[in-house]
């Protein structure tokens, strides 16, 4: 072995081979003028080849002045290891994150070990003048260059460099500055900053079917390698059903805070038709929860399959479903159910990864089967009237309080009587910013609630005497139709309006609470109204 190559690969006077090629880098880059210090780059890289060391250059800008992701992903990478290794450090902003990153600064460099091979990454900057233009500037071009052994050439270039850009990425998503999207006519996208407070530690509802809802997307998001295995397209489908105001948009919010994800709010109506749809999803990234709120409203997307023939053939896959609105436009400028199911069957969905589908409708019961059969939305997600549980969580959020003495007095209300969270949330807003504030909004509440009970009550007395009236009416009829007369005792009770969640009495028994802070009685009553199928 020559010197020359003895000095690069053994413990040379500046530490190790590699410490020593950034050693000299360094140098070159501090001493050298700028003219200079091309041709000596291009010297000590000869050298480089020489010492059966290997370099790879990863470039800022990609040739078509792109940022190049690969550069940004590795600079990602390197400011994770240890920033406290580096003397000199920068500190920025990226375009699309919303945290400082300190990374190492030009001319400094990172060594570490990857499965026995020693690497290093080296930052560098060059400055070029560039007289082609109107005005000269200089031109600045900043590069990483990692070098290694050429025995490491199959670790590096197979597993190393796919290892640090998946982990680079990583980080980039988690400090990246989320956005939602909304289309607009003409078929683009605008976005702005993502930034909505709702997290599920302060949406209100049963802890048991939030904690579900959490592992679902837990699960969810871990499930690269088995949606992989059972060859799915990684994607999942959530219906949420409810009321108005028992927080489908606040759940939308807090999941994709919590997966830390994108949102797409897609208005269909804006949707000129089934190729626009189309190009509009094939526009969305990973990492996104793509949203169609109303979907009752939505162009007609309900039970319009008219024939059962219809919905065989269309389950089947072979026949394109033709909706009430496609007849009315010929022309074909609207979104179908067809084209609809298309989208979230179809081949677009193979083409992305990590993606959450969500419709919201008020109204289940009305959407097709098709639209909602499980493989499509996967999970249906029922958010109902607010319970005790889901109310002691809008105290703390709204009023900061974890107990009260009103508390007793409030719990069996909620079982009796049916209110949404966006009531709730509204009389629990702080009308004053004196001490007693949290009493006065509680004992609104009270009213609130004793009102809706009252009135609940005397619309299930009305509808139990309009049903009595109605009977009774029949009765005479068929009396007076039937030749035969017949003697019987007409009994009617008022029936459980199963609806209006009256229950006689004090049913409910606040007091007994089971572990997860909700009553047995509580949890099978509320497990009628709310919670998730699946
Ligand atoms: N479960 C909840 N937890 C916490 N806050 C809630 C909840 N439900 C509603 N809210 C409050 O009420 C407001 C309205 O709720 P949201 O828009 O999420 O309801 P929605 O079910 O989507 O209504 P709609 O069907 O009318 O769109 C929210 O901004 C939030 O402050």
């Amino acid at each position: 072995m020559s010197r020359m190559a003895e000095m690069w690969t053994g413990v040379g006077p500046f530490g190790s081979t590699l410490a020593s090629i950034m050693f000299i880098y360094t140098v070159i880059e501090r001493y050298f003028p700028n003219r200079l210090r091309g041709y000596i780059l291009t010297y000590v890289n000869r050298i480089l080849a020489f010492t059966r060391n290997i370099q790879i250059t990863v470039h800022e800008y990609t040739g078509d002045l792109q940022r190049n992701l690969a550069y940004s992903a590795i600079e990602a990478y390197i400011s994770s290891k240890s920033p406290k290794d580096f003397k000199r450090l920068t500190a920025q902003v990226g375009r699309n994150s919303k945290k400082l990153v300190l990374t190492m600064d030009d001319n400094e460099s990172m060594t570490e070990e990857f499965r026995g091979a020693k690497l290093c990454w080296y930052a560098s900057k060059t400055i070029s003048e560039n007289k082609s233009s109107y005005y000269n500037f200089k031109e600045v071009k900043r590069a990483l260059t990692l070098v290694f052994h050429q025995r490491h050439r199959d670790l590096v270039t197979e597993v190393y460099l796919n290892h640090i850009l998946e982990k680079g990425m990583t980080i980039l998503t988690r400090n990246r500055q989320r956005k939602l999207y909304t289309n607009c006519r003409y078929g683009y996208w605008s976005h702005v900053v993502l930034d909505h407070p709702a997290t599920f530690d302060n949406i209100a509802m049963d802890p048991l079917k939030k904690k579900e809802i959490i592992d679902d997307l837990i699960a969810f998001s871990k499930g690269k390698h088995y949606y992989a295995k059972v060859g799915k397209a990684w994607k999942r489908g959530y219906l949420l059903y409810g009321p108005p105001g028992t927080g489908k948009s606040t759940m939308i919010a807090a999941m994709a805070n919590f997966m830390n994800y994108d949102i797409y709010d897609l208005e269909l109506t804006a949707v000129q038709g089934n190729s626009e749809l189309r190009k509009l999803l094939l526009e969305t990234s990973n990492k996104s929860v793509i949203v169609i709120e109303d979907i009752d409203c939505s162009l007609g997307l309900t039970r319009k399959r008219e024939t059962a023939k219809d919905v065989k053939e269309e389950e089947k896959g072979k026949k394109d479903v033709k909706d009430q609105i496609t007849e009315q436009n010929p022309d074909n400028k609207v979104v179908t159910l067809s084209g609809l199911l298309n989208f979230i069957d179809g081949l677009w969905s193979t083409c992305g990864r990590e993606r959450l589908i969500v419709f919201t409708t008020n109204y289940k019961e009305k959407l097709d089967p098709a639209l909602i059969r499980r493989g499509r939305m996967d999970k249906h997600i029922e958010l109902s009237y607010c319970c005790f549980e889901g109310f002691k969580i809008l105290a703390r959020n709204y009023l900061n309080l974890d107990s009260h003495h009103l508390f007793e007095k409030l719990c069996p209300l909620f079982n009796e009587t049916q209110i949404t969270p966006a009531d709730v949330a509204e009389i629990l807003m702080p009308k004053t910013n004196e001490e007693d504030d949290a009493e006065i909004c509680l004992e609104e509440l009270i009213q609130a609630l004793e009102k809706r009970k009252a009135d609940a009550r005397l619309k299930a007395e009305e509808d139990a005497k309009e049903k009595l009236l109605t009977k009774e009416g029949e009765v005479k009829k068929s009396e007076s139709s039937d030749s035969v007369g017949t003697n019987f005792e007409l009994v009617s009770t008022p029936s459980k309006d199963k609806g209006s969640g009256i229950l006689d009495g004090e049913a409910q028994n606040c007091g007994s609470s089971t572990k997860d802070g909700t009553n047995e009685e509580d949890k099978s009553n509320r497990s009628k109204g709310e919670g998730s199928e699946n």
